[in-house]
């Protein structure tokens, strides 16, 4: 059995894999698709053809981890492409946070993308692709989403790593860095919205659509649209201490 699985697939960008994986991929048997909301991802079985196997758990819990093993160990699936999207954000001072909040972070964003990256590796092979969606936010420290971005420059980190270890496999690991996307994000993450942001929000599609055809090239990273490609640049040649003075005028 040839599959794909997706996390983060009730909404935005992990459904938005879920529906293009479907006609971009339409030889995979089935798409494991995983998020707590089991009627959205019922939903989403409704509007597309390819089969989908729904998963509803919750990523920050161990017992979900045993599921998803278990399931593995029965099916022994080949694992064509892994799109680990599941994460969220809250906007606000680190000062501000709940220690609940900071650690739901960590654990989804970091600690939940991790294994389920190591679960589905030995199930994964030749011109297996992993996607890890981290975000624009990995490229430098983020006042104001501060724990958020850590999480994010982690989980950059640790694909860029990885790629290399998994590459004589033929397996590919590719990272997706966007800027703001139009989904539900900002409506948990509260807080207000900048000027910069609301000018540089991308559409969900377009930056699925990029990414599954980076990931099909192998490429190591994924970053839509000029504005957040001039942003990773910037990152690379100014010293971060300017540029935060610049964020802490503009974010
Ligand atoms: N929107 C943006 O501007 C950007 C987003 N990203 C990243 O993209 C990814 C997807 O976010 P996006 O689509 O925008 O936001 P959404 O809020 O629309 O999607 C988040 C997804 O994560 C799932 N999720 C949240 N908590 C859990 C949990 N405990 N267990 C399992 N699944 C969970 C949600 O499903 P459910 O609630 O049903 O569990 C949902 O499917 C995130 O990693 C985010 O950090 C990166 C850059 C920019
Ligand atoms: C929520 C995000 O990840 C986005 N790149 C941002 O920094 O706003």
């Amino acid at each position: 059995m040839q599959i794909a699985i997706v996390t983060g697939a009730s909404s935005g960008i992990g459904k938005e894999f879920v529906r293009q994986l479907s006609y971009c991929y339409p030889w995979l048997d089935e798409i494991w698709v995983i998020a707590r909301r089991e009627e959205n991802l019922k939903q989403l079985q409704k509007r597309i053809d390819a089969k989908l196997r729904i998963l509803p758990l919750d990523l920050r819990k161990d017992s979900s981890f045993f599921t998803i093993q278990k399931l593995l160990k029965t099916e022994k699936p080949h694992v064509k492409v892994l799109v680990n999207a599941a994460g969220f954000g809250k906007i606000g001072k680190v000062s501000e946070c709940t220690t609940n909040t900071i650690q739901g972070m960590i654990t989804l964003n970091c600690t939940a993308l991790t294994k389920m990256t190591t679960l589905c590796l030995p199930y994964c092979g030749k011109r297996s692709h992993v996607i890890q969606i981290a975000s624009a936010a990995a490229f430098v420290p983020q006042p104001g989403l501060a724990v958020y971005a850590a999480t994010k420059s982690y989980v950059l980190s640790l694909s860029r790593a990885l790629r290399r270890e998994v590459k004589q496999e033929g397996i590919t690991v590719t990272t997706v860095c966007p800027g703001p996307v139009d989904t539900e994000f900002f409506q948990k993450a509260g807080g207000s919205l900048s000027f910069a942001k609301k000018v540089c929000m991308a559409k969900a599609d377009q930056v699925v659509h990029k990414a599954i055809l980076d990931a099909a090239g192998g490429k190591e990273l994924s970053v839509y649209g000029i504005p957040m490609n001039a942003v990773y640049v910037l990152c690379r040649i100014i010293p971060h201490r300017v540029l935060l003075a610049v964020m802490n005028l503009i974010l």
